[in-house]
Parts: structure tokens; sequence; C-alpha cells
């Protein structure tokens, strides 16, 4: 289902204005802190009631300044996930999933997709930080919600909570049907589940397209961080081998990456971080590295340092490299240069591997 936004608000002295559309899938909104996100979402939410705009979702307008259509909160259907999970401590899990579901039919679904089944009759105290994540979900998704907010759902997490939780989040976006709205400023949530990224700066939409082909650009690179930057490939599980490697193909070759779990022949979303990834002329012989795929350079870009961020074409994938300036006048790289991307495989954590 689609979602178009376009909104004008005055906040204090931020002028925000935002503008993008998408069709579904995850839709990240990415920026610094004070960059906008969180009033984006309410404004979708009807939270926050825009100066000027339009909200879209489907065939239904949620909000039309002009035509004078502001829909109550209530009435819009949205499910709303806040970064603490906000449970009712006096209810039980099952009591806080079903708080505002017009009934029980999709409960055993619901909690199957969370994995939360066995904890249907605890209370939240007795739930661990990710849990609780988990049952906020629920609870929103069984409000049989048109469209999904979730703001920062993952901040208050440890990492290895959010490395429990993520597959779920993938299972939601693939399963679930219902577009996400998903608010964020950690680069590697956004890589695993968007499909659309839209990048918030001071109110303001600097960019809005697919995440595949933001991520790939170079330009962009200094607005998720040079050392964030990286480039996301499609591949595929070929093999896993018995020491405990697992191979996987990608449009330009093969990628040996550390133990990846999922049978063969399952889609994946890789992402090499542009600083794990070097550059050579010839194919490299004697070396440990063990991915190296042909490429060719696209385009260069200038950092601000002595860096520069270069943009590879392997196969119909996208990669960055960051590199030198010194290193990049040394091969004399220039668009249309023929080289090979080398990529260490332990420098792929097993975070940068999602579903596709
Ligand atoms: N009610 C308000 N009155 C005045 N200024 C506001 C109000 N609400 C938000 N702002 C300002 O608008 C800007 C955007 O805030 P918002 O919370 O949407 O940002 P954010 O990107 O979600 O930030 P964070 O990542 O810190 O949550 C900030 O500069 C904030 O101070």
């Amino acid at each position: 289902m689609s979602l178009s936004v376009d909104i004008r608000h005055q906040l204090g002295d931020t002028a925000l204005a935002a503008t993008f559309e998408t069709e579904g899938g995850v839709t990240a909104l990415f920026g610094r802190s004070g960059a906008g996100k969180t009033s984006v979402v309410n404004a979708v939410a009807g939270l926050l009631r825009p100066r000027e705009g339009r909200i879209v979702l489907g065939d239904r307008v949620l909000l039309d300044r002009a035509a004078g259509i502001d829909v109550a909160v209530h009435r819009r259907r949205v499910g709303y996930v806040f970064q603490d999970a906000r449970l009712f401590p006096h209810l039980s899990v099952r009591g806080n999933l079903l708080f505002g579901a017009p009934d029980d039919r999709h409960l055993g679904r619901i909690a199957d997709l969370l994995g939360i089944e066995g904890l249907l009759d605890r209370r939240p105290r007795a739930l661990s930080g990710g849990e609780k994540a988990r049952v906020a979900i629920g609870r929103a998704l069984l409000s049989d919600p048109a469209l999904l907010l979730m703001d920062e759902p993952l901040a208050s997490l440890d990492q290895a909570r959010k490395e429990e939780i993520l597959p779920y989040l993938e299972r939601l976006r693939d399963e679930a049907g219902l577009p996400i709205l998903y608010v964020s400023h950690a680069v590697e949530e956004v890589a695993r589940l968007a499909n659309t990224l839209v990048l918030l700066d001071r109110g303001q939409v600097v960019r809005a397209g697919p995440a595949e082909a933001l991520f790939a650009d170079p330009g962009l690179a200094p607005m998720l961080g040079p050392r964030a930057a990286g480039a996301l490939l499609s591949g595929q599980i070929t093999a896993h081998h018995a020491d405990g490697l697992t191979e996987v193909a990608v449009s330009g070759g093969r990628l040996i990456l550390p133990g990846v779990g999922g049978a063969e022949g399952r889609r994946l979303r890789v992402r090499i971080e542009a600083q794990d990834v070097m550059l050579s002329l010839t194919r490299p012989e004697g070396i440990s590295a063990l991915n190296i795929l042909p490429a060719r350079v696209t385009t260069l870009h200038d950092g601000q340092g002595p860096g520069v961020m270069v943009q590879l074409a392997a196969g119909k994938d996208l990669i960055l490299a960051r590199i030198t300036r010194r290193s990049a006048e040394a091969l004399a790289l220039a668009p249309g240069t023929e080289c090979y991307a080398v990529i260490k495989s332990v420098a792929v954590a097993p975070g940068d591997v999602g579903r596709s």
C-alpha cells in the first residue's frame, strides 16, 4: 500500500518541509537528532497537525489542509511503536497484546510471528527489553493497522537484543504486507530493513528513494557517516562449507562470508562497508582476502579529508570503496577503469547480512 506525505510546519526554529512517497515495505526516516523524524511520524499518526499539506495512505486521504480534511488519530488505522515499549504493567502480555484489538482472531499468528507465544501469561516486569519490544510491536499489529509507525523501536536495547529483534522485523516487512514507517539514526538498522530511505536534515528531506541506490551514492556518504557508508548487494546462498563459511552468489561473482544462517537458495542483502574494500588494478594473487570481484569504476567523490569515495559496478550491483586520494592517483582511477574489489570475509559482520 502506498503512502504519500507532503507537509509543511513550523517547529520552533525548524521549518519542517517533508515530501516523499513510498510503495510499501519499510520506509526509513534517517537523520541526526533534531532532523524532524519524529515530527513526520507524528504528523502521519495525527498527533502533530501540520499547518499545510496532504497525507494519503492507499486510497484514504488522512490530511488535506486545502480541502479541510484532517482524520482523527483513532480513525487513521495506524499502529505506533515507541522507543520505550510503553506496556501496561498491570496487564499480562496477552492483555497488553489485546488492548485495542478488535478481537483475538490474530493473536496466535502474531505471537508466532514475533516469537512471544510462550510469554502470554507473564507480566511486563518479567520480560527482557527485547521481549518487551516484541510485545509492543505485537500490540500495534493486533490493533489491525493499515500502517505501522516505529520510532526508534530498538534504541533502548543493547547490540545483542537488537540482533535478536532484527530478524522479526525482517519477517514483518516481508510477510505482514503492511507499510512500515521506521525512524532510526542507526545506519546498520536502516541498511538491514529499509526498502525506501528518506534522508532528513534540519527539517528538510535531503533525498528520498530506493535504499540500494541511496546507500551506493558516494555523495551521500558524509550524511550517512563516512565510516558507516557502504553499499547493499543482493545475493543468494549457494553453499555452506564445513569450515563455517557460507558462499553467496552476487551478480558480479561470489562472496565467501562467515557463517550466514539460512537454507541454500535464500535471498540475502549484504552490506559491504566502504572502508572494508581495497582496490587492485590486477587480480591479486597470494592474498588472504577471500573475496575478489571484478569491477569497473563509475564515479569518484572527494571527501573533506584525504579520502575519496569510489563507486564501482560489479555485475548489476554497486560497491563503494573508501580509499585515500593518494591511492586513487597512484592507480590513476577514473570512470571506466577496470579493477578488482578486494573484501576480507571477516569484515562482513553477521549484522550486515539480512533477508531480502
Ligand atoms: N513542539 C515543539 N516546539 C518547538 N520545537 C519543536 C517542537 N517539537 C519539535 N521541535 C523541534 O523540531 C526539530 C525536530 O524535532 P524531532 O523530534 O522531529 O526530531 P528527530 O529527528 O525525531 O530527533 P531525535 O532523533 O532527537 O528524536 C527539533 O529541532 C526540535 O527541537
